[in-house]
């Protein structure tokens, strides 16, 4: 069914807020009206992302420096921050490297921020959501990738942390619908943000063929696809070309509120299925041939 959750004059708490999508998304919910806090680690990067929304659109949005790793600071900030209608749980480390080569450490900084990070800040804020069910339907949203709904290459620990949120999201949507409370995953490909920069130093090649089969996408671009998933309560969020071709593809057993997406679903799952193995064909011919050039120097 479907559902419509407003944002204007409604209270927004974004983690990871101070930079990339986190900040994007931060301005375009204060643009249009909603009372926005934004939670990071450095003080200073969430300075400079109040005072450039003060500066462009006027609001003054409230900001949190804690640790999304430490369950006490999260939820000393989210109690602090008061009432929330929309959680955009979006904070996210990425470190690519092939498993063989990455130290333990690194695997472990992926889970714990992107996946453990998560539960953290949902189940510090779900009790504080709860109590707005009388009002207007609210929203966990959170930020997921393309590498969490396919294994990239070069992503082992970061897909894995990616995936997990599906699985998250899957079974807490059924834990809080009666809350009147409706989550969506977004799933993007690439986009151009200060993490991808730093990213894109270290990035295997690989990587890079693979990814580039998905398009780059400007921050503000994610955000807009993103806000307007969760207003429309959609559960999965695609947003470009290749990733509504993704999640078809991907559609497994998730929830659906279009009927006429479940209809496409349905009648096109066997050719979707046929794509999906064009592109992996694909990427493993591009890894032969990978090896091959590398064997040869
Ligand atoms: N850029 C891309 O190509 C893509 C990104 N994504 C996902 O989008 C999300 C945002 O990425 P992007 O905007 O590129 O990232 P950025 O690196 O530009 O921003 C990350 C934000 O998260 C905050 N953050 C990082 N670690 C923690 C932590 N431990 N506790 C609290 N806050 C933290 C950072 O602030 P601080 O460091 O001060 O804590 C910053 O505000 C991530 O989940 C990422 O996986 C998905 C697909 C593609
Ligand atoms: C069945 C049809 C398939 C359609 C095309 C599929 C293309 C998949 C490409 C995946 C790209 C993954 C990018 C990850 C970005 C990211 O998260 C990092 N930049 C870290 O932030």
């Amino acid at each position: 069914r479907p559902v419509n959750i407003p944002i204007k004059n409604r209270y927004v708490f974004i983690t990871g807020g101070s930079s990339g999508i986190g900040l994007a998304l931060a301005h375009q919910a204060a643009s249009q009206g909603a009372r926005v806090s934004l939670l990071a680690r450095s003080l200073t990067k969430l300075e400079e992302a109040k005072k450039s929304i003060r500066l462009s659109s006027g609001v003054d949005v409230s900001i949190f420096s804690a640790d999304v790793r430490d369950y006490n600071a999260v939820q000393r900030a989210v109690n602090d921050a008061g009432p929330i209608d929309v959680l955009v749980v979006n904070q996210g480390v990425f470190v690519p490297q092939e498993l063989e080569k990455q130290e333990l450490d690194e695997v472990r900084f992926m889970i714990d921020v992107n996946l453990i990070g998560s539960f953290n800040v949902i189940k510090a804020a779900l009790p504080l959501m709860k109590v707005r069910k009388d009002r207007e339907p609210t929203s966990i949203a959170l930020i997921s990738s393309q590498a969490g709904q396919v294994g990239i290459y070069g992503y082992t620990a970061y897909s894995a942390s990616k995936f997990g949120l599906r699985g998250l999201a899957e079974a807490l949507q059924q834990e809080v619908i009666a809350d009147n409370v409706h989550v969506s995953v977004i799933f993007p490909p690439d986009i151009e943000t200060p993490g991808f920069e730093q990213e894109n130093k270290v990035r295997p090649e690989l990587t890079n063929i693979l990814a580039a089969s998905s398009g780059l996408m400007k921050a503000d671009e994610v955000a807009k696809k993103a806000l307007d998933g969760i207003k429309s309560g959609s559960f999965v969020v695609p947003c470009n070309f290749e990733g509504h071709i993704l999640a078809i593809a991907t559609a497994g057993l998730s929830p659906q509120r279009s009927f006429w997406m479940a209809s496409i679903e349905v009648v096109f799952a066997g050719l979707f299925r046929l794509i999906g193995l064009f592109f992996q064909w694909n990427w493993y011919g591009s890894i032969e041939k990978w090896h091959a050039k590398k064997n040869e120097t």
